[in-house]
């Protein structure tokens, strides 16, 4: 087995990827490749949770249907919920398992409908965004059992209530209601290197820091839901939170060896025993 740094002195077993549709045709084969290297050679289990809105957007288009977003949240008629579950538990979500097959993994694509893994409640500042809702609860019997078979889960952000009804969810927030059951560290991939400031990369992001530059508007659009998805992980216990750009050859592989690139959200308490282990070794 390679060798590498555990950052924090534990084992992180359980690993949540965020593919985010900005990046989607951006991705190298790399990027698939050092998923399933962090199965087989690493040993951890990680789960694909992926967004494709920008293919859902085109889907629409074509369909002539007009559609808007409301601090990155698209508001969501059922019409809409059927173009939705179409890009992204059809589209999107099997060409994740293909291109994931194409570098010798194993690979099964399911949405959050599926097995109830996502269980739905509408979201709770949903004034006018339809069937636009939040993860209540995430059951982890199907995930698991693919897990423990050495099969990649590839899960689609669409989650079902008790009465049936879909839910559109989005991906950032269902990566993180994944990654906060499973204690699992979050990598969110997208199309920019981080949080940027003026067009410089802001390496590690507070709470304090983040709802001061959603303020000011430097933090916008799509960055909101994920600035705001990370730090609730954070809030619920999850002690790592990375947004990285994913077009770049080898980013994952290369923050899991060296957590050079991206922003960083990472718990007080984690810091803190980080710097006394520093301090220790100094
Ligand atoms: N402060 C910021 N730093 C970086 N990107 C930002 C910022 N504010 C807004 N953005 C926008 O957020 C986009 C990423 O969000 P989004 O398009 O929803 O990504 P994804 O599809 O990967 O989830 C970036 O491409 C950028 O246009
Ligand atoms: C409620 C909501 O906005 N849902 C998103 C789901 C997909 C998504 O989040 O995709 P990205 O990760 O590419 O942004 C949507 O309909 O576009």
């Amino acid at each position: 087995m390679p060798k590498y740094i555990i950052r924090g002195g534990s084992c992180l077993s359980y690993i949540v990827i965020k593919c985010g549709g900005s990046v989607l045709d951006k991705l190298p084969d790399t990027f698939y490749k050092n998923i399933v290297e962090l199965m087989e050679q690493y040993h951890l289990k990680p789960i694909v949770v992926h967004g494709g809105g920008p293919v859902v957007s085109n889907l629409l288009q074509t369909l002539d249907v007009q559609t808007t977003f409301v601090n990155g949240m698209r508001v969501t008629t059922e019409e809409i919920l059927d173009v939705v579950e179409m890009g992204l538990s059809g589209i999107v979500n099997k060409k994740i398992v293909r291109e994931i097959t194409a570098q010798n993994g194993r690979a099964i694509g399911l949405s959050g409908v599926d097995n109830m893994t996502l269980e739905a409640e509408p979201l709770a500042s949903n004034h006018k965004l339809g069937y636009v809702g939040q993860v209540a609860s995430v059951h982890l019997t199907g995930l698991n059992a693919l897990l423990d078979k050495g099969i990649i889960p590839v899960l689609s952000p669409l989650a079902v209530d008790q009465q049936g009804q879909r839910w559109n969810i989005n991906a950032d927030l269902a990566a993180a209601a994944v990654a906060t059951t499973m204690q699992a560290s979050l990598y969110m991939i997208t199309d920019v290197d981080g949080v940027l400031h003026q067009d410089t990369l802001v390496p590690k992001l507070s709470a304090q820091e983040a709802e001061e530059m959603i303020d000011s508007g430097s933090i916008y659009g799509g960055m909101i839901p994920k600035v705001q998805a990370a730090l609730n992980s954070i809030e619920a216990g999850v002690r790592k939170v990375v947004i990285l750009n994913g077009a770049k050859k080898n980013s994952l592989m290369d923050f899991f060896i060296e957590e050079k690139t991206g922003t960083v959200f990472e718990s007080v308490q984690r810091r803190n025993k980080q710097t006394v282990a520093e301090e220790v070794s100094n």
